[in-house]
């Protein structure tokens, strides 16, 4: 409630001998210790109000978490903030704090808070508006942080990102830095985008990809992201009575397919269920259980925690994921990206891409090509780039087609998740509605939907296009998460075009055989050999291109161009120095 006293409110709760812990001494290494640099433990053994303090069971970890516009001011103007909201999460903070957790709070609501402070009622168009509004609002919103922490004696930190921010390798490292220091002072880092600074090719554009970046800056193992729902669901559930909640989520890719992202996206914020989507699959990625959760709910922290995956204890070891507090939780990735290679396939800017074969795709997923690419693996250039710049990594494929026969369901037959996994696997997705007739209509749609690039829906929301029981399953094209794309404003699209290609591909060749100087009939016949891969190039139709990674070049745009195809000896021949036996090294296959 806007009108209720925020300090009443914190005193009133954090009066009861609730929690929590005196000298936070965890018994084994958090993994978030492991994976990062020496550090002390959080320095606040009281919370501030003399409360009895009992010792956690749960190990210390490194807790971000995220609030939208949603849960900081009210949805209409005049936009006061939520300041009953506002003070659970202070108090849940504090509790983790004292718990011995580390804690980031990702913020939104500058431009929200500056509305308010200007009378306004909305934004407007125009993004130098925004900017200003952000900026009224920026120094508001800190101070309103400030003066509820300091109720119960926490000290937070502001800290404002831009894209730029972490495309910079130093910069990024400087940012760690910080919030490492930050979190071994005690201190609640608050973050927020640097919406002054941030035009829009360098915006992370919402707060959700924000939080995921931050959570890998600072190793996070959880990451939460609050917001105006429950958790995901198969349909939205203000429409759908019949929509489903999704507890738990292995693979990203897939639920994607099969969760509606119509549940959110106010008119102040630029967040929805999408961008939901695209932070689990980058934090999880990077090694963070992420969740999603309602915001007027902060206090069901405690429950996930405790009953979830932490440093000590993998999902498979965990019980009852799906009971308890209601929430989506995305498991972290078993193998999570080193942070490096973390960096440089989420953090970069793509400056262009390398198109490989598939050959080149397997030989650089094994672990003794130390993720290096040689020149004859590549089929061609998009640029201009200059070297040590980040490129995506595409493969170049003959398109899967579904395994025959397709597989049919006859009516009685309950659908289960296993059979939408494409590799016969156990699905990612983990519902206990699955044997519902109803279940079985919104799966089979789905699995309709998945057939075809790029459906990306409301499952059961248009009934009427469902396929029924019996229609074959179509399975899944395995593609990348759109996550790179929104990540990479800046990126080129590579030409999709039959024609376009093969313009680009024969300029290609030309290029090569028109610049070529040197006498030597072997590298002339490498060049002739390259020429004749690319201009053998099969119908379009049966090919695709799906990015793969991210890798940073070891030569120009150029060079490669003049390269490719070819074995690495031939390197100085043709260019007239050789840098690097590899074009591209330091891949991260996603
Ligand atoms: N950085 C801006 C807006 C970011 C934003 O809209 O995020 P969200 O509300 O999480 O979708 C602000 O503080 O108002």
């Amino acid at each position: 409630m806007a009108s209720s006293n925020p300090s009443q409110h914190l005193q009133q709760d954090m009066g009861k001998p609730t929690v929590t812990i005196a000298t936070p001494t965890p018994t084994k290494t958090s993994r978030s210790q492991s994976r990062s640099r020496p550090n002390t433990r959080p320095s606040s053994p009281d919370n501030g109000n003399g409360s009895a303090i009992s010792k956690s069971k749960t190990p210390t970890m490194t807790i971000v978490i995220k609030l939208g516009t949603s849960s900081i001011v009210a949805a209409k103007p005049p936009y006061p903030p939520r300041l009953q909201l506002l003070s659970s999460v202070v108090e849940t903070v504090v509790k983790l704090r004292a718990q011995g957790h580390r804690v980031v709070l990702v913020s939104s609501g500058a431009i929200g808070v500056g509305l308010r402070h200007m009378g306004l009622k909305d934004r407007g168009k125009g993004l130098s508006r925004k900017q200003a509004l952000a900026a009224i609002g920026q120094g508001q919103l800190i101070a309103l942080w400030d003066n509820l922490f300091a109720q119960l004696d926490q000290p937070i930190a502001q800290i404002l990102l831009t894209r730029a921010d972490i495309s910079d390798r130093t910069r990024y490292l400087n940012a760690q830095n910080t919030f490492s220091e930050l979190l071994n002072m005690g201190v609640v880092p608050i973050v927020n985008e640097n919406d002054t600074v941030s035009v829009s090719e360098i915006k992370f554009g919402d707060n959700d990809t924000l939080s995921a970046i931050s959570s890998n800056i600072v190793h996070a193992d959880y990451l939460f992201l609050l917001t105006d729902v429950d958790c995901m669901y198969t349909d939205n559930p203000r429409v759908n009575p019949n929509a489903k909640a999704v507890r738990v989520v292995k693979d990203v890719t897939e639920i994607r397919k099969q969760v509606s992202t119509a549940t959110l996206g106010t008119s102040l914020g630029t967040g929805g269920m999408e961008t939901k989507l695209i932070a689990a699959e980058l934090a999880t990625a990077a090694g963070v259980t992420t969740v999603v959760m309602n915001s007027t709910k902060v206090e069901d922290i405690f429950g996930i925690i405790s009953s979830g995956p932490g440093p000590n204890r993998n999902a498979d070891a965990t019980e009852h994921l799906e009971t308890g507090p209601l929430c989506t939780r995305f498991l972290r990735h078993a193998k999570a990206l080193k942070d490096r290679k973390w960096w440089i396939a989420h953090g970069l800017h793509s400056a262009g891409t390398v198109v490989i074969d598939e050959g080149a795709y397997r030989a650089v997923g094994r672990r003794e090509s130390g993720g290096r690419l040689l020149p004859a693996g590549v089929v061609r250039v998009e640029g201009p780039f200059a070297s040590h710049q980040a490129v995506r990594i595409v493969v170049r494929r003959k398109k899967r087609f579904p395994p025959p026969p397709l597989l049919t369901y006859p009516e009685s037959e309950a659908v289960t998740p296993s059979r939408m996994s494409p590799d016969g696997g156990p699905s990612s997705m983990d519902m206990d509605y699955m044997a519902s007739p109803l279940a079985k209509t919104v799966i089979t749609a789905a699995a309709a939907s998945i057939g075809s690039v790029g459906s990306v829906g409301s499952v059961g929301s248009s009934p009427d296009s469902a396929p029924q029981p019996g229609t074959p399953l179509i399975y899944p094209t395995l593609s990348l998460s759109s996550s790179v794309a929104s990540l990479d404003p800046l990126s080129r699209t590579a030409p999709t075009s039959p024609a376009m290609r093969a313009v680009t591909d024969r300029l290609a060749v030309t290029s090569i055989t028109g610049e070529l100087q040197s006498n030597d009939a072997d590298v002339g016949a490498a060049v002739a050999s390259a020429a004749a891969a690319v201009n053998a190039t099969p119908v379009e139709d049966e090919w695709e291109e799906v990015e793969v990674g991210k890798g940073l070049a070891q030569y120009n745009s150029l060079e490669i161009e003049r390269i490719k195809g070819m074995k690495s000896r031939h390197i100085e021949q043709v260019l007239g120095y050789s840098e690097s036996e590899h074009v591209v090294d330091s891949i991260a296959l996603l």
